[in-house]
């Protein structure tokens, strides 16, 4: 769960300074989406060269895992970039490096298990070392010199936010070749970056029917081309000679979206900095490790520190943030193994009952502290928060509680985080039953949609096609599954807590009623 502002892609040509993100994670930072959960506080803690020729349309091969990033159907791709599996950019990635000043490495790009290429290393790594110390000259950031100064300058004219700013800023340099300073780092990305992006509308609602992902994927994809088509409107079609229509085309901003959403990072030391970081870009995720990038000010490098020991020929991860599975197939195009995610969370959604006496009145108070009839809170296998546990106060509430509709309201939309939880004893069994029955609903999403899935047969145009779709199906798969064990882990404890008030609702009257009849002997 986090605090973050939506980032404005649109009606950038308004702002006054670059739009930045705001305290998060110091590590891969997408814009958020509106409705980004916000932070909750727990309620149950039970506890080559470039210039070289490159084929225009591309298809990825299809990887059998799992948790696979996801394929793409044969689409017009960008006319650079490589395909990762093959390692094909890597030798010539280093030689730049190392050319351009990243001191020797204890790490080597290789083909992995996990996240296809990644950083292994080459020594015995111990808990606690510093690694990389890749040079801020290496690194690309808003303020990196265009090596088309007056495209440059047209876009700081205009004071395009970082996001966009940065996307423009790949294609631009892209579509410079071997005369851009980036070439060999650009050659190394990927030429189709994993990125629920890449979907199409009808495989998003598909496969992400039961999933809150499918309404974040969908809102993200019209950021962005929403974002594409105000920068095409207020600024390339300004200035066709600088922006030409076949290079700044809605695809190529797929790919630099694609590229930024899954490598851009905020680099906290670096006054909180987004940047693209050649090199330390080639680590992959773990939910497992806590090691972040960031700028060391004594070696004047990006380093990230370990938390764990690494011996020869071992992957070495780093942390992409506290994230949820679906945020990471959002954002990266991967699904970590079920169970092996510890900030694992799924968005669950409560509404008001329209049918309720004081609807009116309920939404009333929602309204006046930002919430609305519908509302999503965060559930994790280790409880919900207490926000959500006030919104189902009010929603259960009855009529002769009225006044304190506004309290409950305040408590949901966690403005009052200070204040310790809301207690109405005589409304935690309906309160709880509320979210039961809610929970309950949307296990039975999740498990119509497995079932569903496992025997649908899809007629497929050819054998790309097929892999994409299994893979796609895959991963949806795999977040359906980690969602829906969230669900499950949150009804069991509902139904014990729920069992344990009943019995002890079953134990008064029954001690009532012992002490009755021996008033009567
Ligand atoms: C910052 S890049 C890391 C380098 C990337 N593997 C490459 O070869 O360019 C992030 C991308 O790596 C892959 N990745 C990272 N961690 C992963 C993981 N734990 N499982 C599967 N893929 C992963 C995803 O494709 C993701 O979009």
């Amino acid at each position: 769960a986090r605090t973050q502002p939506s980032l404005h892609f649109r009606g950038f040509a308004m702002a006054t300074s670059t739009t930045t993100t705001t305290a998060l994670h110091p590590q891969f930072r997408p814009p958020s989406h509106p409705r980004a959960p916000r932070q909750l506080r727990p309620f149950l803690s039970s506890s080559s060269s470039s210039s070289s020729v490159r084929p225009r349309f591309s298809v990825r091969a299809a990887a059998a895992s799992a948790s696979a990033p996801a394929q793409r159907e044969a689409v017009a791709g960008v006319p650079w970039g490589c395909e990762i599996e093959s390692l094909e950019s890597a030798a010539s990635l280093e030689r730049w490096l190392t050319a351009s000043g990243l001191p020797e490495q204890r790490l080597a790009l290789e083909k992995v298990d996990i996240g296809e290429r990644g950083l292994v290393a080459l020594k015995n790594v111990r808990n606690g070392e510093k690694l990389l110390f890749v040079p801020p000259t290496l690194v690309i950031t808003a303020d990196s010199e265009w090596s088309n100064r007056e495209v440059g300058d047209v876009m700081k004219r205009y004071s395009v936010p970082d996001w966009p700013l940065l996307a423009t800023y790949l294609i631009s340099e892209a579509s410079l070749e071997g005369s851009s300073r980036w070439s060999s780092y650009i050659d190394a990305l990927p030429r189709q970056p994993y990125s629920l992006l890449y979907w199409t509308r009808t495989e998003i609602d598909a496969y992400l029917a039961a999933s809150p992902i499918r309404e974040r994927a969908i809102s993200r994809i019209s950021d962005v081309i929403g974002t594409y088509n105000d920068l095409r409107d207020r600024i390339f079609s300004k200035y066709p000679d600088l922006f030409p229509e076949k290079v700044y085309t809605m695809e190529n901003f797929r790919w630099s979206f694609g590229i930024l959403f899954s490598r851009l990072v905020r680099l906290e030391s670096m006054d909180g900095k987004v940047a693209l970081v050649p090199w330390a870009d080639m680590l992959n995720h773990s939910p497992e490790v806590d090691a972040f990038l960031d700028y060391d000010k004594s070696s004047q490098g990006i380093v990230f520190t370990t938390d764990r020991s690494y011996q020869p020929g071992e992957q070495v991860f780093i942390s992409y943030g506290k994230k949820s599975s679906g945020e990471l197939l959002l954002s990266y195009g991967f699904v970590p193994k079920e169970g092996t995610n510890p900030n694992d969370s799924v968005e669950f959604l409560v509404s008001l009952n329209k049918s309720d006496e004081c609807y009116k009145e309920k939404l009333q108070a929602l309204k006046k502290h930002g919430l609305s009839e519908s509302e999503s809170f965060p559930l994790r296998v280790t409880g919900w928060p207490v926000e959500l546990m006030a919104y189902a106060f009010l929603v259960v509430s009855p009529p002769e509680m009225i006044q304190c509709f506004e309290e409950m309201a305040v408590a949901a939309s966690n403005k009052g985080s200070s204040k310790p939880a809301l207690n109405y004893p005589e409304l935690d069994e309906e309160a709880l039953q509320f979210i039961l029955d809610c929970c309950e609903s949307s296990i039975k999403k999740y498990t119509k949609y497995l079932e569903g899935a496992k025997g649908s047969a899809e007629v497929s145009i050819n054998t790309k096609q097929a892999n994409r779709t299994l893979l796609l199906k895959q991963l949806a798969r795999d977040l359906c599954i980690s969602e829906r064990r969230i669900l499950y882990r949150s009804q069991y404890i509902l139904r014990r807590r729920l069992r344990d008030m009943r019995a002890g609702g079953e134990l008064k009257a029954l001690s009532l009623f012992t002490g009755l009849r021996n008033l009567f002997k």
